[in-house]
C-alpha cells in the first residue's frame, strides 16, 4: 500500500498583524506594530502550498481562526453589539484586545500532535489539538482547532480526536511544534520523539531561567498515551534550557527530523548522547542519519534568525529529500554556505528549495511552523475530506478567494473597525463552503 505524508499547511487569516505576544519569541517581540499586510501573507503561504503540490507531494490546507475573538472579549466582560465590545476593549483593555486579534492559528505546526496508524494501539490515526496555555492568545485556538480537524479528518473508522489537554501550565502543549518522528517508511512504525522543555510536578530538574519553556514532560506522556503509543516506540527529550532562553522557543526553531534523518543543532537538547542512543536502539531500520550542526558552522543566535531548523524536510517522489526553506537562509552566508555543502553530503538530503515567508517569518513563523504533518496510507487519504488537499483548481479557487477578501495593508488601529469584523466574517464562511468543512465558526453557530 503507498504512504504518504501529507504537509496541512494554514491559511493565514484576514487579519494577520504583528502584536508583540509571545515573550521567548525574538521575531514576534521585535515586529511589534509594525503594519502587516494579510493578502500578501496568505498568498505566499498559499503559494509554498502550490509548489509543493507541483513538486508530486500530497499539501492539504487548514482553515484559519475567527479574529478579532469577539467571544472571548464578552467572556471578559465586554458587552453590546459586537462593534462596542471591539470599540471599548480596544479603548479600555489594548494589550487584551490585541491578544484577541492574533491570526496565530496559521502556525498548524502548533495545532495538534499526530500519530499516524502505524504507531497507534487501535491502527487509527490519533489527533489532540494543542493547549497553547503558554500564551494567552494562543489558549484560544484549541477549541476550534479540534473542530476544523473533525472536519477535514471526519471518518471515525480511520481518525480519532482527543479532546486537548487540561488548560493548565502544568500540561502545556504546543503540539507537533514539539514532536517529530522518525521512520524507515511512513507506513512503518517510528519513533515519535517529544520534546519538551521542563518538568511540571518535579522543581528539582533544570529549567531555562529567563523565557518560557512552554511544552512540559508530563504534557507529552499524557499525548503519547491517550495516543496509544508504545514505550518502545516514543522517545522523550528535554530541550537545552540555554537554547530556550536564547530565543528557541520551539524544538522546531533548533532541530527537524524525518523519516530515517533528523537534523539538529548540537546546543538542541540536554543530554544529546543519550537521547540519541535510546532513538537508534528504538529505530526499527538499517539507515539512521544524525545530521549534527555545530556552533562553529551556525551559532543558536543565526539559527534563530534564518530559521535553518524551521525548514521542512520532504521525501520527494523520487525518493531524495528536500529542504524547504525560507529566503532568511539564502541571505545569511554562514547558512547558506552550509546547505550548500549539506546537499554535497552523503545524506539523503539533495535539494534545497527557498521560500519568501517573509510575512509569516516577522512574527517567528517559518515554513515548519506553517504546517502539520500527518502521515497516512491510501486508505486514509482516500478517506480525508478531499476539499482540503490542494490541486490546480482549489488553489485558483482560494488565491481568487484571497485576492476578494483580504485586506493590502493592516495597521493596528484597523483591527477596532467592525467593517473588519464583518469582512473577515463573510470571508470565512464563503471558506468554510469551499473547503467543505461545516461550520467551525463560533459565529456560525449562534442560534
Ligand atoms: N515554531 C512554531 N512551530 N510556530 C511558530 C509560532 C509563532 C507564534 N507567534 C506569535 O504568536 C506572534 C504573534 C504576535 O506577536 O502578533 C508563537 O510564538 O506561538
Amino acid at each position: 500500500m503507498k504512504q504518504f505524508e501529507v504537509n496541512f499547511d494554514g491559511l493565514v487569516g484576514p487579519t494577520h498583524n504583528y502584536a508583540g505576544l509571545s515573550f521567548g519569541n525574538v521575531a514576534s517581540l521585535s515586529n511589534a506594530s509594525a503594519s502587516s499586510s494579510p493578502k500578501q501573507a496568505a498568498i505566499q503561504g498559499l503559494e509554498k502550498m502550490k509548489a509543493l503540490s507541483d513538486m508530486g507531494m500530497v499539501q492539504g490546507v487548514l482553515a484559519p481562526q475567527e479574529r478579532p475573538d469577539i467571544y472571548a472579549l464578552r467572556r471578559l466582560g465586554f458587552t453590546g453589539s459586537d462593534a462596542r465590545v471591539l470599540e471599548e476593549a480596544a479603548k479600555h483593555a489594548p494589550a487584551i484586545f490585541r491578544a484577541c486579534c492574533s491570526a496565530s492559528s496559521m502556525w498548524t505546526a502548533n495545532a495538534a500532535t499526530v500519530s499516524p496508524s502505524a504507531d497507534t494501539a487501535d491502527g487509527k490515526v490519533h489527533f489532540t489539538p494543542a493547549n497553547l496555555t503558554n500564551k494567552y492568545h494562543r489558549s484560544l485556538e484549541p477549541e476550534v482547532t479540534g473542530r476544523i480537524l473533525k472536519g477535514t479528518f471526519a471518518d471515525s473508522k480511520h481518525f480519532s480526536h482527543h479532546t486537548h489537554l487540561p488548560d493548565n501550565e502544568h500540561f502545556g502543549d504546543e503540539g507537533a511544534a514539539n514532536h517529530t518522528r522518525l521512520c524507515s517508511e511512513y507506513g512503518k512504525p517510528g519513533v515519535e520523539i517529544f520534546v519538551y522543555g521542563r518538568y511540571a510536578f518535579d522543581d528539582s530538574k533544570s529549567a531555562p531561567q529567563k523565557y518560557p519553556a512552554r511544552q512540559t514532560f508530563e504534557a507529552s506522556q499524557a499525548i503519547a498515551r491517550l495516543h496509544g503509543l508504545s514505550d518502545e516506540n516514543v522517545v522523550y527529550i528535554q530541550q537545552n534550557p540555554d537554547v530556550i532562553d536564547q530565543g528557541v522557543f520551539h524544538n522546531d526553531v533548533i532541530s527537524v527530523g524525518n523519516q530515517n534523518v533528523l537534523f539538529y543543532h548540537e546546543q538542541a537538547f540536554a543530554n544529546t548522547d543519550n537521547a540519541l542512543a535510546e532513538i537508534r536502539q528504538k529505530f526499527e531500520g538499517d539507515e539512521l542519519h544524525f545530521i549534527r550542526v555545530d556552533t562553529s558552522a551556525v551559532s543558536v543566535q543565526e539559527a534563530v534568525k534564518t530559521y535553518l531548523f524551521n525548514t521542512q524536510i520532504i521525501t520527494l517522489p523520487n525518493g531524495e529529500m528536500a529542504i524547504i526553506a525560507p529566503t532568511e537562509c539564502r541571505d545569511s552566508e554562514a547558512v547558506s554556505n552550509y546547505l550548500d555543502s549539506l546537499v554535497t553530503l552523503n545524506t539523503p538530503i539533495k535539494q534545497v528549495h527557498y521560500f519568501d515567508v517573509k510575512q509569516s517569518m516577522r512574527n517567528g513563523g517559518g515554513p515548519a511552523c506553517l504546517r502539520l504533518r500527518v502521515a497516512l496510507n491510501e486508505q486514509e487519504l482516500t478517506a480525508v475530506n478531499q476539499n482540503t488537499l490542494i490541486n490546480d483548481a482549489q488553489f485558483e479557487r482560494l488565491h481568487k478567494w484571497i485576492e476578494k477578501h483580504y485586506r493590502d495593508e493592516l495597521k493596528e488601529d484597523d483591527l477596532r473597525d467592525p467593517q473588519l469584523l464583518i469582512e473577515s466574517r463573510t470571508a470565512l464562511d464563503e471558506l468554510t463552503q469551499i473547503l467543505k468543512i461545516g461550520s467551525v465558526y463560533p459565529f456560525q453557530r449562534e442560534v
